[in-house]
């Protein structure tokens, strides 16, 4: 079995947008799509309209308001150090597997990301998503603007609204779409295609979450099947988002610094712009999207199951340069009235609980009770009081005075 590679360790960033663009192949005949893909026309319209008073953030919980994420530097000096991850080798003998799950538990102790590759989803599965969310966003205004709305647990919405100040608008559409039969009927019937090929997508990276969680918990050493019910009946949430293409003078951040609320995200996006804290610098990292891979990063609630073990990754979105840049985040959880508790297995004298429970419900009543103040971080108000968070606090002030003290690149 291979150990998962270090990617781009001898390469230099590319730059620009050229970095990290998908390497697409198009669908042969009897695929899915037509493979055509020019960028988001609903660019045009970024910013002209404000749906919502808030900045889009339903699977988000901010946290630029406790660490200025936006603060701190960017380091394009160094490639990311990229863990991958070929998903087929879980399902090899059970000693390849364990070497498997090992490197699933240290990625995501370690950095709280890594690619998947070998995961099953056909090229065209996902060029076909990617091409259906572009066109949903080349639809007319009013078509879109049906879907939006103020209420973060309306099934679909649509925003282009930004009110973080430090992010330009972007498109975006949420929708669930665990159990897919009870929710894509809300989903949009324009283009045509959407529900078709957005479908197939989301059933078939929840496969993937599904094998990756379970690895996951294993790695926790709490064994394959823990909490096995809990996430297959969880909620799977798709943010939909399309950014402009970046122009000179404005800034160049399409979605500012946050944390997921669920246990992990996958993202497949159309080209470079993900960026995410490097938890050993704290400094930005761009993240160099290998071909036909997916990027997974950890979310708040895992954070809070591993009991601190596992931390929630800070990432956010930059304009590229180039082009018009679509990406379709896949957001697990459990259901949303489920509640989630530090593992008990990972709780002891020396690691009492640090969070206290929560579900996606109350997430989502914490993000409205908290759209125009600046206690949005849901994990923050999560954390239990205790004489290690005094060490923490302190050492966030250090951090922060760090990155006062260093140049500050957004
Ligand atoms: O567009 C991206 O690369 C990131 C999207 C994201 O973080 C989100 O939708 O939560
Ligand atoms: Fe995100």
């Amino acid at each position: 079995m291979q150990r998962p590679a270090v990617v781009g360790a001898a390469g230099k960033r590319e730059g620009g947008a050229a970095a990290g663009r998908r390497a697409v192949q198009r669908p042969t005949a009897g695929g899915l799509c037509s493979g055509r893909r020019e960028g988001c026309a609903a660019v045009g319209e970024l910013g002209t309209k404000r749906v919502a008073e808030e900045d889009g953030a339903a699977n988000m919980s901010d946290s630029s308001r406790t660490i200025p994420p936006e603060l701190l530097p960017s380091e394009d000096l160094h490639p990311l150090p990229m863990p991958v991850i070929n998903l087929g080798h879980l399902s090899l003998d059970s000693a390849t597997r364990y070497r498997v799950v090992d490197d699933v538990a240290k990625a995501c102790r370690d950095l709280g990301y890594f690619q998947v590759i070998n995961h099953g989803i056909s090229q065209s599965v996902m060029d076909c998503a990617l091409e259906a969310a572009s066109d949903f966003f080349k639809l007319p205004s009013e078509t879109k603007e049906k879907f939006a709305s103020e209420d973060l647990r309306r099934p679909v919405r649509y925003d282009t609204s930004s009110k973080d100040s430090i992010s330009m608008p972007r498109a975006f559409l949420k929708h669930y779409a665990h159990p897919l039969s009870e929710w894509i009927q809300y989903w949009p019937q324009q283009p045509p295609i959407y529900r078709k090929y957005m479908g197939k997508y989301a059933s078939e990276v929840r496969m993937v979450a599904l094998q990756l969680v379970e690895a996951i918990v294993e790695g926790l050493g709490l064994g394959k099947e823990y909490l096995n019910e809990k996430f297959h009946e969880g909620s799977q949430v798709l943010s939909v988002n399309c950014y402009a293409k970046a122009s000179q003078s404005a800034t160049t951040i399409g979605l500012a610094p946050h944390s997921d609320h669920g246990f992990l995200t996958i993202l497949l996006t159309s080209c470079g712009g993900l960026e995410v804290v490097d938890p050993s610098s704290n400094i930005w990292k761009r993240v160099q999207q290998l071909p036909h891979a997916l990027h997974v990063h950890i979310g708040d609630h895992m954070e809070v199951l591993s009991n601190g073990r596992m931390k929630t990754v800070v990432h956010r979105a930059l304009l590229n340069p180039e082009e018009a840049r679509i990406s379709i985040a896949s957001i697990h959880g459990f259901a949303l009235h489920e509640k989630v508790t530090c593992a008990k297995e990972l709780v002891d004298e020396e690691n009492p609980p640090k969070y206290k429970e929560s579900s996606f419900s109350d997430f989502l009543d914490h993000l409205t009770a908290n759209m125009d103040n600046k206690h949005r971080n849901f994990l923050e108000s999560l954390r239990m009081v205790t004489g290690a968070m005094v060490f923490e606090k302190a050492d966030r002030a250090m951090v922060h005075l760090h990155m006062l003290k260093s140049k500050v690149s957004v």
